[in-house]
């Protein structure tokens, strides 16, 4: 338990020290955090209303705070309209504004954010700077919201400390953002991450867990310049059928990835041949199947049972212990410059810290 080694780590005395504010970039793009109700009672983004409270309130102004530019998205979006080019434009954002600032927040509804800060971990190659996704169960115009201490949180942290990841900022934790997932709807500790641990904690002090915080890079940051809309999920249950695969994958659907949600460790119905010939025919068509599970823990391997093996010998290719967000997200990154072929490869290769095969599984303990 130490603070990142080689960076400035401001103690309440270092602040009083003159020590030059870092200066963070805020990209605000909607979310419940800058919500306020309409006529009808429901939330809705307010434009101007973020910068309006941050400007208004003592914490965004304390000595220590780092200093801060907000850009506020037209339209400010519910994270549920959020699609790939959404993602896409807050990368090419980042890297536009890259060498002006220490690091970069991105406001962001807690939907879909597991999503974006996923997505994010791919789009931003040779990320050098920290990069925090962040909102808010409870909106800034409610008296007791946790959108204050989250945006505290975010902000001081992509000031002061450099951590070459994108991180999902919740609850005084910060996860890797391609590990995160929204486990609540209701609570305020609305994410976590079966696999491993935050990458830094707020609780009296700040802790950055360096072990698992990834190298730094010499190369410049880059981001492509198209994202895959083609990317799909297949949900697997009891009774799903050749058709069912059909209508979701079949010839005309224009999809080129699919990530199967299957059962434990990547195990499907290893009798069905409806189901099994409709994958195999995407696969013969250059469709890349990849086999997540629909459990929180745990590696799929495709290797385990005869119903594991049965989804290899169709192609499917195993996703080891990435979620299905990083999986939906890997894949509409990879697929807008890759191959298939060079696809699956990749897609089994770690490339952002996004699974260690066998190391993950051994979270369990965590249930
Ligand atoms: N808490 C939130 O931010 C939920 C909201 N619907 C959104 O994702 O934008």
């Amino acid at each position: 338990f130490r603070p990142y080694p080689n960076l400035p780590v401001p103690t309440p005395s270092a602040y009083l020290n003159d020590a030059p504010a870092p200066h963070v970039h805020v990209i605000y793009t909607g979310g419940t955090i800058g919500m306020k109700k309409d006529e009808n009672g429901e939330y809705v983004p307010c434009p101007g209303y973020l910068e309006e409270m941050t400007e208004e309130l003592m914490f965004f102004h304390e000595p220590g705070m780092p200093t801060f530019d907000i850009t506020e998205y037209d339209p400010l979006l519910d994270s549920s309209n959020m699609t790939p080019d959404n993602w896409l434009m807050i990368a090419q954002d980042i890297e536009s504004n890259y060498d002006d600032y220490d690091g970069f927040v991105v406001v962001h509804g807690t939907d879909t954010m597991a999503y974006t800060a996923s997505a994010l971990s791919f789009l931003l190659e040779n990320l050098n700077k920290t990069v925090v996704v962040t909102g808010s169960q409870i909106p800034l115009s409610e008296m007791y919201n946790d959108g204050v201490f989250n945006l505290v949180g975010s902000i001081y942290v992509a000031g002061w400390y450099q951590i070459p990841e994108v991180g999902l900022w919740f609850n005084s934790k910060m996860y890797r953002g391609n590990r995160a997932q929204k486990y609540s709807a209701w609570s305020l500790e609305a994410f976590d991450t079966a696999t491993i641990d935050p990458l830094v904690s707020w609780g009296e002090t700040v802790m950055v867990w360096d072990h698992n915080i990834l190298p730094y890079t010499n190369n410049a940051l880059t981001v492509p310049t198209s994202i895959s809309h083609d990317v799909t999920f297949m949900h697997m249950y009891p009774g799903i059928t050749g058709a069912h695969v059909e209508a979701i994958i079949g010839e005309g659907t224009g999809i080129k990835a699919v990530v199967v949600l299957a059962y434990g460790t990547g195990n499907g119905p290893s009798d069905n041949t409806s189901f099994l010939n409709a994958l195999s025919s995407a696969n013969d068509r250059g469709v890349v199947i990849a086999i997540a599970t629909q459990t929180h823990q745990g590696n799929v391997d495709l290797g385990t049972y005869e119903t594991g093996g049965a989804m290899a010998r169709v192609g499917g290719v195993g996703a080891f212990s990435m979620t299905p967000e990083c999986c939906l997200t890997k894949l509409a990154y990879l697929m807008a410059n890759h191959t298939s072929e060079e696809a699956k490869t990749l897609f089994q290769t770690v490339l952002r810290g996004e699974y260690y095969a066998n190391i993950d599984s051994t979270h369990a303990w965590r249930a």
